[in-house]
């Protein structure tokens, strides 16, 4: 399935992007895909006609297709859980029915959601009772797309301030706490397990804050373990529930979502819903080489196992996406982060990249250094929204454009040697001086990196772009074979933590604790006794 492509690596480590621009006129045309408004350009990239036909090659060896129709239409491809993959049925809203085990999803999913807009509703207009903050206690998929979602947003807040604590780091709840007033405040329990150590914690502290028993009114839980919720003190009236079968890390577009629809609405919220559900269509429909989705994972596969570059950056030139790139940390890497395929065999090749990421143009004042000269490439995915939310600030917005678009020119375009002298001559410098600086102010270009280019960041777009990424770690899923949808990963080191708990408090260290463990206990024990 690989060997056309491993037999390219070498002929397109030499490649100059540049020379694929000067041979073909209409490059930036077909190395382009347009959609609905977005457009994903990936013509900066070493990628040619040939590699490009042994991509699409790949994706239909492995059988993206059917793997695809499988996950839309409900069977278990989580094989290692025994659960179906359905997240997209939480946007499916003229969608065909979606069964599960025989049985339509659908009248349950549109149910719960009509549920969480009428209650988001009565704390908008605040029948609920006098609600300014909502305080939002989940962590990994129960935190990060929503805290991602609710900043992206803002320009579409009108409902009360959303708030989010995650990290069982008692400084986040004091933090968050802090300057809020128990009795206008809601808190949201999130978590879909309802047993995950940092949000129950976080939950019972936040309790304890906000008065004990009495306060559980203002309390809302979401999760699939609906009963725990009851446990805790929750009645069912106030527990929004959803299937097994949406992921943690894919489940922001169901009641893990309350806190982004009681920011923007039930109507804003609908509209992101609709531009994810755009995104699926499109998914499911477009031939893969005019596919979105399809072809951002193939650049990746062709970045690194073509290329072999082991991270990619995600740098969107817009601040409102400053946590854009953790979550798609998350999303990718706690999908594809894996070394075993789904029959358990080793992987033969390296699947899934490291992703990092800030927003620019703050991330070029910092590590851009290394994205430029560094000896390690690091490919880019840019991002940028042609209009921004300020239209009084328009210089603001021009700058940004420029810097993004001067960034993946740089990259490609790169300085020769004499570019650097000239530059150096023009200034009046010569002699040794000038052969040494010159040198320092080579940029070698030829560095490869995408732009997703969208009209604003309205909730349609955001529901696109992260519908696009989700389809994206699924299509490179696919082609490594491996199940994107488990996260055994993140195991080991929560058994740890349990065993180690006592162990902190200076009863006794497990059996088996390594020396380093031990020592660093001990140090702990002494600096506090
Ligand atoms: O929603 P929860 O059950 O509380 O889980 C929260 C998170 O913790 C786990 O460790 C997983 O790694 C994540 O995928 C999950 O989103």
């Amino acid at each position: 399935m690989w060997a056309e492509l491993d037999a390219m690596a070498e002929s397109a480590k030499k490649r100059r992007i540049s020379d694929l621009f000067k041979a073909d006129a209409f490059r930036a045309d077909s190395f382009c895909i347009e959609a609905d408004g977005l457009l994903f350009d990936y013509s900066k990239t070493s990628i040619d006609d040939i590699g490009r036909a042994a991509l699409l090659a790949l994706a239909e060896a492995a059988d993206v297709a059917g793997k695809r129709s499988a996950m839309f239409g409900g069977q278990a491809i989580n094989e290692t859980e025994g659960r179906s993959v359905l997240h997209t049925a939480l946007r499916a809203l003229d969608g065909q029915p979606v069964l599960v085990d025989g049985q339509d999803i659908l009248p349950d999913v549109n149910a719960t959601r009509e549920r969480m807009a009428a209650f988001a509703r009565s704390v908008r207009d605040g029948s609920f009772g006098h609600i300014t903050d909502v305080v939002n206690i989940g962590i990994g998929g129960s935190d990060l797309g929503p805290l991602m979602a609710v900043m992206a947003l803002a320009p579409y807040h009108d409902g009360p301030k959303c708030h989010f604590i995650s990290n069982v780091d008692g400084a986040d709840l004091t933090d968050t706490l802090a300057g809020l007033d128990p009795a206008s405040t809601l808190f949201i329990v999130a978590s879909k397990t309802f047993t995950t150590q940092e949000t129950m914690l976080n939950a019972r502290s936040a309790l304890k804050w906000a008065g004990g028993e009495s306060a559980l009114e203002r309390f809302v839980a979401i999760s699939s373990a609906v009963e725990k919720c009851a446990e805790f003190g929750i009645p069912a009236e106030r527990v929004f529930g959803f299937g097994d079968w949406v992921g943690g890390r894919y489940s922001m577009w169901g009641p893990i979502g309350l806190s982004i629809m009681l920011a923007v609405g039930p109507g804003a919220f609908e509209k992101f819903l609709r531009g994810a559900q755009a995104m699926d269509n499109h998914f499911k429909t477009a031939e893969f080489s005019e596919n979105m989705p399809v072809m951002l994972a193939l650049v990746g596969i062709w970045n690194q196992q073509v290329c072999g570059h082991g991270t990619r950056a995600v740098l969107p030139y817009e601040q409102r996406l400053a946590r854009l790139p953790a979550y798609l940390q998350q999303l990718e890497m706690e999908s594809n982060g894996k070394s075993v395929a789904l029959d358990g065999s080793a992987l033969d090749r390296v699947a899934g990249p490291v992703v990092w990421g800030e927003p620019g143009t703050n991330g070029q004042h910092a590590f851009y250094q290394l994205i430029h000269q560094g000896q390690q490439v690091v490919p880019c995915e840019f991002m940028v929204g042609a209009e921004g939310h300020e239209p009084e600030l328009m210089e603001h917005h021009r700058a940004l454009v420029a810097n993004c678009l001067a960034q993946s020119e740089a990259l490609l375009r790169g300085r020769s040697e004499e570019e650097a002298r000239a530059q150096l001559e023009a200034k009046g410098m010569s002699g040794r001086q000038l052969d040494q600086l010159a040198k320092h102010r080579v940029f070698s270009g030829n560095r490869p990196s995408t732009t997703l280019l969208y009209p604003r960041l309205t909730p349609y777009v955001l529901g696109q772009i992260v519908s696009l990424y989700e389809h994206r770690v699924f299509v490179e899923g696919v082609i490594y074979g491996i199940n994107s949808f488990d996260q055994w990963g993140v195991e080991l080191g929560k058994e740890l933590a349990g065993g180690l708990v006592p162990a902190v408090e200076g009863k006794g260290v497990p059996d088996g604790t390594s020396g380093s463990t031990f020592r660093l206990l001990e140090r702990i024990l002494h600096i506090r006794d």
